[in-house]
């Protein structure tokens, strides 16, 4: 019988029965490796410091040592080269069995639990996890927020929020009420030690002697952030086990509120507990990004100015700020979308390979990449706003007849951009951003447009314009996701006309099971301590040295944004700024 851990059990059910998620450098585990592989715990104790070591025993030997130093993140080891682990659940999980099974425990807080974040995503994620299977046996999940609610209550706001998987349906009310039963609320505020050392009492109550584990996820706005963080690890920090943070964006607003952000964090928590949240980087196909580039032989050697002419990086929402409009306000989209969940898609997609799937390794890489980037200037900026328009007799308003909005509010509901990546690999290819609410359709999508055939010797025969007859990968993150591929195609019969075609990987198609929310993955990943696709200090630096000083331009001089009607394409200054570079907007181009 497996004696697999849950959340190994749902990776290992998820991907493949004998090997990791991610890699790791890990081996496969053989059954025979499995048996001749005994994980020990050892407490040591030196000077100052309480070591407490997971050592994967083979045959007698040490064959992995797994150290965590006052019990904060484990250090990675290699012995032999026989097995890289970075921590006791890898080691445990190489080994095939759990060796605190039955010891430790994993307490989520949601921090702001009565909010809409918690609502939305979070409470739901955390259920879809505990539906796969995938939350560890001892769990606790505690809302906290100063709204005054009982157990029942929160257990009542949340029941409203959660679904099923459409597959197995039949004892999703069963599983629901389990899940219920293990959420729990206490009600404090944010600045007060006092309240989350009551929280402390509830939570050991729970944990009930285990080893506990807590994390504790901040979905409040950024005003509190520092202060929840203060309480939560002067007072409700886990004694034995490790305490993670999630930290929602924004990270600050610009490079220096970002950097004062990070120093206040860090008064009280290691970089390695900070866990900052950037969705986008758990969405199915911004993970699949770097499997479709370094397992494919094709897509490599085509990945560099070579062959790429341009690269587009689009997101569209076919709603205006609606409910949000207090925050955006704020911020505007440039901070909302593009210096965060475009950038992040634009580091992986255009990153060198890494030396490995650690998470290091790869934000090394991402680092690296927006290192080499060239700061944005005012004239590769279009900003826009969105306005009341009517369409089908049907009025939807523009952004500032929110009445939380200014009416001479200049923030940006829409941008294009224009950035360039100055190292050997893209110098002088255009990497097109754009961004914006409130227009004719919702999608996220990489497109990636390649040069034209030199000396083609079906020129003549398209029947459309010849610029169109270049190939281009679409990734679409959403909806609908798929990875497709223009390519241009004999039309048959006895003549010779070309059109542009496409092979299409539709997921929808190829893949029955649904796709997990990127919220799920990421929850999942902060539990298994695997910070791959969680932002570190020096990438958030690298994406504000970026963006800020155009921001900072774009206020100082009152840049007005350009209208656009609700339900539009956008402004047409979008179109002028990629002409500027020969390029067209893939997304405007008719598709058959
Ligand atoms: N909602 C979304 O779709 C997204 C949100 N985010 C980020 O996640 C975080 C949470 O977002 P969201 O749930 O929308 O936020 P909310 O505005 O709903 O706030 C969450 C909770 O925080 C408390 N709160 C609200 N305002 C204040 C305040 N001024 N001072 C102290 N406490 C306050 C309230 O709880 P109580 O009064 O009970 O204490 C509220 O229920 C934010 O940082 C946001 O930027 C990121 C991406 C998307
Ligand atoms: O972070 C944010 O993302 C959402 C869009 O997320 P999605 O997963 O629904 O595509 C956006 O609406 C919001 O403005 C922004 O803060």
């Amino acid at each position: 019988m497996s004696t697999l851990s849950s959340s190994a059990h749902c990776r290992s059910f998820c991907s493949s029965p004998s090997s990791s998620a991610y890699g790791h450098n890990r081996i496969a585990v053989s059954s025979t490796f499995q048996k001749q592989f005994v994980p020990r715990k050892v407490s040591l104790q030196s000077n100052r410091k309480t070591w407490s070591t997971v050592v994967c025993m083979q045959d007698g030997a040490v064959a992995a040592r797994v150290t965590s130093i006052e019990n904060k993140t484990p250090l990675k080891k290699l012995k032999d080269g026989l097995l890289s682990v970075t921590s006791p659940e890898e080691c445990k999980d190489a080994a095939g069995f759990d060796i605190n099974k039955d010891k430790s425990s994993v307490s989520i807080t949601v921090v702001g639990a009565s909010g809409d974040l918690a609502k939305k995503k979070i409470f739901p994620a955390l259920f879809a996890l505990y539906y796969e299977d995938c939350l560890p046996e001892h769990f606790t999940i505690f809302g906290y927020a100063r709204s005054k609610m009982t157990d029942a209550e929160l257990r009542n706001m949340v029941s409203r929020t959660l679904t099923c998987r459409i597959d197995k349906r039949e004892n999703c009310g069963e599983k629901m009420e389990h899940f219920l039963k293990r959420c729990f609320y206490h009600s404090g505020q944010y600045d007060s030690q006092n309240n989350f050392a009551e929280l402390d009492n509830k939570l050991k109550e729970h944990e009930g002697g285990r080893v506990s584990n807590r994390l504790f996820y901040l979905s409040v706005p950024p005003n509190v952030f520092t202060d929840a963080v203060r309480c939560a690890s002067l007072s409700a920090s886990s004694a034995n086990g490790w305490t993670r943070v999630i930290v929602e964006k924004p990270f600050g607003r610009d490079f220096e509120s970002s950097s004062a952000l990070t120093k206040s964090l860090k008064q009280y928590l290691e970089e390695d507990q900070i866990f900052r949240i950037d969705h986008y980087l758990g969405k199915e196909l911004v993970e699949n990004l770097s499997v479709l580039r370094f397992s494919n032989l094709i897509f490599e050697p085509l990945w560099s100015r070579q062959y790429i002419r341009s690269v587009q990086l689009i997101f569209s929402e076919d709603f205006g700020t609606e409910g949000r409009a207090g925050y955006f306000d704020n911020y505007g989209i440039i901070r909302d979308i593009m210096q965060n969940h475009l950038l992040q898609i634009l580091a992986l997609f255009a990153m060198e390979t890494p030396v490995s799937l650690d998470a290091e390794d790869i934000r090394n890489e991402k680092v690296k990449v927006l290192r080499s980037m060239r700061p944005l200037e005012l004239e590769d900026v279009v900003i826009g706003q969105y306005k009341s328009h009517t369409l089908g007799g049907v009025t939807y308003p523009g952004y500032t007849d929110d009445k939380t909005v200014p009416k001479d509010s200049l923030t940006p509901t829409f941008a294009a951009a224009t950035l360039f990546i100055d190292n050997a690999r893209w110098d002088g290819v255009p990497f097109l951003m754009k961004a914006g609410k409130a227009l004719h359709d919702q999608r996220a999508e990489i497109r990636v447009q390649f040069r034209h055939v030199p000396g083609n010797l079906y020129n003549r025969n398209f029947a459309a314009d010849i610029d169109q007859a270049t190939n281009e990968l679409v990734i679409r993150v959403q909806p609908d996701e798929a990875i497709y591929l223009k390519v241009n195609n004999k039309v048959p019969g006895l003549g010779m006309r070309l059109e542009s075609s496409n092979l299409n990987l539709l997921y929808a198609a190829r893949y029955s099971k649904e796709i997990p929310d990127a919220y799920e993955r990421l929850l999942l990943d902060a539990i298994e301590g695997e910070r791959r696709l969680f932002i570190r200090s020096d990438e958030l630096d690298a994406a504000w040295a970026l963006f800020t000083p155009v921001l900072k331009m774009l206020e100082e001089k009152k840049t007005i944004p350009e209208c656009y009607p609700y339900g539009s394409r956008g402004p047409v200054g979008a179109h002028y700024l990629a002409a500027r570079y020969n390029v067209r907007w893939g997304d405007l181009v008719l598709e058959k």
